[in-house]
């Protein structure tokens, strides 16, 4: 077994595609209307699914928000420089929540930044 994909529900799809593209770098693998569902699925990631864990973007068309309640954590990316990273993010216009720093209780140096609905997405300085 592989896993696949992690799902999240996203309010505006093109916002949600740019940031995920322009700002972490990802490529739109695929995109697909589900007119009789009224919603559209994308699937985001660093590579192709036959060998990439991705990201799939689920738009409900009548939904512009949701509750994220506060079960949910974090999406994790490896970076090489976790610092650059953000200060990456910033230029680009996106929200960094925890600058990047070793770890509280010890670890790695992480950070953190969220997407436009508010999920946060982790960034793990991996060398
Ligand atoms: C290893 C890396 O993938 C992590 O996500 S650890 C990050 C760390 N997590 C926690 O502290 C989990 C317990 C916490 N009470 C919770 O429920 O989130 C974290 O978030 N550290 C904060 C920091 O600023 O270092
Ligand atoms: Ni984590």
């Amino acid at each position: 077994m592989r896993l696949l994909h992690t799902m999240i529900r996203v309010g505006d799809l093109d916002r949600s595609i740019g940031f995920y593209t322009d700002v972490l770098g990802m490529k739109l693998l695929r995109r697909k209307d589900y007119p009789d569902g009224k919603f559209t699925l994308a699937f985001v990631g660093y590579g192709d699914e036959v060998d990439h864990t991705v990201i799939e973007l689920t738009h409900n068309w009548e939904t512009k928000s949701y509750d994220l309640g506060n079960g949910f954590g974090h999406l994790a990316v490896s970076v090489p420089d976790a610092y650059k990273a953000c200060e990456d993010v910033k230029q680009k216009g996106g929200k960094v929540t925890r600058e990047a720093g070793p770890m509280k209780h010890g670890g790695s140096v992480i950070a953190f930044v969220e997407d436009p609905d508010g999920y946060k997405i982790e960034f793990i300085q991996r060398n």
